[in-house]
C-alpha cells in the first residue's frame, strides 16, 4: 500500500472513531435526558406505562452485539486515558453528571450540575455521591502528577450540604507523596461560592506493584492492545 493510500486508511480510522465517539456522547446526552425526566416526571401513569414499553423497544437493539466484562469499548483508548463510560465522568455514561475536570495553576478543578437523580436529602445531593465525585477528582489529581494508585482511603467531611439544580465547582490537589502512597486533598464548593466549602475530602492512593497491576488489568490490557494492533 502507497503512504497516500495508508495515509487515506488512517483519517478514515480516525473519522470514524471521531463520529463514533460524538455518536456516543449524543446517545449519553439523551439517557441523561432520559433518566433526569423520568426522575422528575409527575406525568400520567398511562404515560408511564407506554414510557416503559417504548424504552424497552430502543433498547433491545443496542444489546444485541455487547462486550464482556474483560474487553473495553472500541471507542476508548485505555492507555490513553478515553473512557467514555466512566460513571463520572464518561460522555456516553447514562450515570455520569457527567463531571469535566481541568487543569488550573497545577489544580484540578472540576464542574457539574447534579440533577434529581442525584438526590439524597430532599433537595440535596446524596453523599455518596459526592464522595464519588471526589474520588474521581483526588484520582485525577494524583494521575495528572504522574504518580497514578488506586484509592486505599477516601474520608469525607460533610460540612454544608450539597444543592442540585446549581452549577458547582470541585478542586482537587496532590498534598504529599510518600512512597507508594500519595495523599490528596479536594472540596467541593458553588460556582457562585467558590469560598465556602460544602464537602471536603482527603485520600490515599497506593501505586500498584507491576505484579499488582498485572494481575488486575492483565487480561483487559492485554486485549486492548491487541484490539489496536489489529
Ligand atoms: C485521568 C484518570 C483519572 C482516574 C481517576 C480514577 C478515580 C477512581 C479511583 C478508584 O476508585 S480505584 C477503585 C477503588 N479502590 C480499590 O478498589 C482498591 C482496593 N484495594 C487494593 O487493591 C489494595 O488494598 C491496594 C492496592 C490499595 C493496596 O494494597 P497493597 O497490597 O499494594 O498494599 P501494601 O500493604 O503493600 O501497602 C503499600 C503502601 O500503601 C499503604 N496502604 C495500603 N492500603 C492502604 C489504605 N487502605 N490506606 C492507607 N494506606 C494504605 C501501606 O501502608 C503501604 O505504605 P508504606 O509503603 O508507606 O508502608
Amino acid at each position: 500500500m502507497s503512504d497516500i493510500d495508508n495515509g487515506r486508511r488512517l483519517r478514515a480510522v480516525d473519522d470514524g472513531l471521531l463520529r463514533r465517539r460524538e455518536a456516543i456522547a449524543d446517545l449519553g446526552d439523551a439517557l441523561r435526558l432520559l433518566i433526569e425526566n423520568a426522575t422528575a416526571t409527575e406525568a400520567p401513569t398511562e404515560e408511564l406505562i407506554r414510557a416503559a414499553e417504548r424504552i424497552r423497544r430502543a433498547a433491545a437493539p443496542l444489546g444485541e452485539r455487547v462486550r464482556g466484562r474483560f474487553e473495553s469499548a472500541a471507542a476508548d483508548d485505555l492507555l490513553g486515558g478515553v473512557r467514555l463510560y466512566n460513571p463520572v465522568t464518561g460522555a456516553g455514561s447514562a450515570f455520569a453528571p457527567p463531571l469535566e475536570i481541568s487543569r488550573e495553576d497545577g489544580l484540578a478543578v472540576g464542574t457539574c450540575t447534579l440533577g434529581l437523580a442525584f438526590e439524597g436529602p430532599p433537595s440535596y445531593a446524596h453523599g455518596g455521591v459526592s464522595a464519588m465525585l471526589l474520588d474521581q477528582m483526588l484520582g485525577y489529581a494524583v494521575s495528572v502528577s504522574g504518580h497514578p494508585g488506586m484509592t486505599g482511603r477516601l474520608d469525607t467531611a460533610y460540612r454544608r450540604p450539597v444543592p442540585l439544580h446549581t452549577p458547582l465547582r470541585l478542586t482537587a490537589e496532590v498534598a504529599a507523596i510518600e512512597g507508594r502512597r500519595v495523599t490528596a486533598t479536594g472540596t467541593i464548593a458553588t460556582a457562585d461560592e467558590p469560598g465556602e466549602v460544602l464537602v471536603e475530602a482527603t485520600g490515599v492512593f497506593v501505586a500498584l506493584r507491576a505484579e499488582q497491576a498485572q494481575r488486575l488489568f492483565g487480561p483487559v490490557i492485554g486485549r486492548n492492545r491487541e484490539s489496536r494492533a489489529g
